[in-house]
């Protein structure tokens, strides 16, 4: 069965222009006027958009004592359902548990996914089998490797540990990820603030300042330059982790960035909301912003400085939230976001002048397909791209209810908030999983995509910092002494 989208104007991240779309087998056979085949999906007023890839969720993942309550299969419904055609997801090992045990997890975790899917490995603990395993995890595809610098006593490595783990992630061509947050300082806050009596959920956006997150960016991104190896800074939500990564950049590292839709749109306000449920809710790491945050985020995205708009989705039900109910540091850290990700940033971004379509798109998709080793499988609308397509129709309009959501949550933290721009059809694979707004899904379909290793950005780095590695000074003999 062959698919032809008609009418609609195609939007990838440097061009727009109107023409048709022929997909067969899955992938895009041909871009042109006038093609023909055996099924038509209506495009006219929409433009045919590579679909979003969200590259962190945490879907049913233990923590903090529970297990995040969107799994593969209703959180890539969610996904697909608000235009997201791929997630990548962490592969968490326990301290203590090997990589190649936690990647088995996720492979009988991810069977019900219904679009594709793949993951980035969380390095939690040093040792040599770690070490060892990094290969083999390559090896299957899985390049990038994450390392929360918080929640001290559980994730958290050190920094000789990062330092180690990064040096192997380096030679092994793959990216380094940070959680970056000062998890001794976030430690001792907390302690501090419920000796105090501050036992709310608007102490953890107290426990978590701004500097927590500054700090442990700069670190990290010295000891990544030191490691030699490209480092991707996950959920920056202030401008001091923002202005490491300009300056970082300016400098010629290679630092990417990622905001997530939740910090460029709600603010710190939402933690002092009357409601505990409300604020619980909406208790994530790191915290919300007030708006100079948020305005240094939205500049980042214009001027390039940050390049990739995630949600982190890590989503707990009001139960879950409650376990924190005498103790805010036992609340579950996480939000929602995979469904509301492209139409609130196509609302908040392109609908308000801050972003173009096509930067909504490389912010969206392309940045990170290309940055991940995927590209131009996945991101693009090209001749033997993957069909993963989102026909998006900037007319359509809702206002987000939880009660509508594909989520199995109760709430929603973009609650109330109106979007305009929403995907009309959504192709999986060629595969028609959205049409006409009406989510239909395919659960299972999804497959685990492989990337590649040593991309372009490695490569130059290595280039580069083997031309300018420390040598011994050549120099004649040393005279003898006393002679
Ligand atoms: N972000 C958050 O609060 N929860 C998910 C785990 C993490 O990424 O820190
Ligand atoms: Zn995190």
């Amino acid at each position: 069965m062959s698919t032809v989208i008609r009418g609609g104007t195609i939007v990838t991240a440097d061009l727009s222009y109107e023409a048709d779309l022929l997909i067969e087998d899955g992938r895009i056979a041909a871009i042109g006027q006038g093609l023909v085949g055996d099924s038509v999906l209506n495009a006219s007023g929409c433009y045919v958009m590579p679909g979003g890839i969200d590259p962190h969720t945490h879907l049913e993942m233990p923590f903090m004592g529970t297990y995040s309550a969107d799994d593969f299969e209703s959180g890539t419904r969610a996904a697909l359902a608000g235009g997201t055609t791929m997630v990548v997801d962490f592969a968490l090992p326990s301290p203590g548990q090997g990589l190649l045990d936690a990647l088995q997890m996720w492979d009988n975790k991810a069977g019900r996914a219904h679009c594709d899917y793949s993951y980035h490995m969380a390095v939690t603990w040093w040792g040599e089998q770690v070490f060892d395993e990094m290969q083999a995890v390559v090896d299957r595809g899985i390049t990038s490797f994450k390392h929360f610098m918080a929640y001290k006593g559980a994730l958290m490595v050190n920094d000789d540990e990062l330092f180690a783990s990064f040096r192997r992630v380096g030679d092994l061509g793959g990216i380094a990820m940070v959680h970056a947050e000062n998890g001794d300082v976030v430690a001792e806050l907390s302690a501090r603030l419920l000796a105090e009596g501050n036992t709310g959920p608007e102490a953890h956006a107290y426990s978590r300042p701004p500097q927590v997150e500054g700090e442990a960016t700069n670190r990290a991104i010295m000891v990544a330059d030191m490691a030699g190896v490209p480092l991707y800074v996950v959920h920056v939500s202030c401008e001091d982790s923002h202005e490491a990564i300009r300056r970082a950049r300016a400098q010629g590292k290679r630092v990417w960035g990622e905001p997530l839709i939740q910090h460029l749109v709600l603010d710190e306000s939402e933690y002092f909301n009357a409601d505990w449920d409300h604020a619980a809710r909406r208790v994530m790491s790191p915290p919300f912003r007030n708006k100079a945050h948020q305005d240094s985020l939205w500049a980042g995205l214009q001027s390039g400085s940050l390049s990739v708009v995630a949600t982190d989705h890590c989503a707990f039900t009001t139960e879950q939230k409650r376990t924190g109910r005498e103790d805010f540091t036992k609340i579950p850290n996480g939000t929602g976001g995979l469904e509301d990700r492209m139409p609130v940033l196509w609302t908040k971004g392109v609908g308000s002048g801050r972003l173009t379509p096509n930067e909504f798109v490389a912010a969206t998709s392309t940045n990170i397909a290309k940055i991940l080793g995927m590209y131009p499988q996945k991101g693009a609308v090209l001749v033997g791209s993957d069909a993963d397509l989102v026909i998006w129709d900037p007319e359509a309009e809702k206002t987000i209810t939880a009660d509508a959501q594909q989520s199995a949550i109760d709430y929603n933290v973009f609650e109330g908030v109106q979007v305009k721009g929403l995907p009309r059809h959504v192709l999986t694979r060629g595969v028609v999983a959205v049409r006409d707004g009406r989510m239909l899904g395919a659960e299972g379909h999804g497959r685990f995509v492989a990337r590649q290793p040593r991309g372009q950005v490695n490569r130059a780095l290595s280039q580069w910092k083997s031309l300018t590695a420390p040598r011994p000074v050549q120099r004649g003999g040393i005279p003898a002494s006393g002679v």
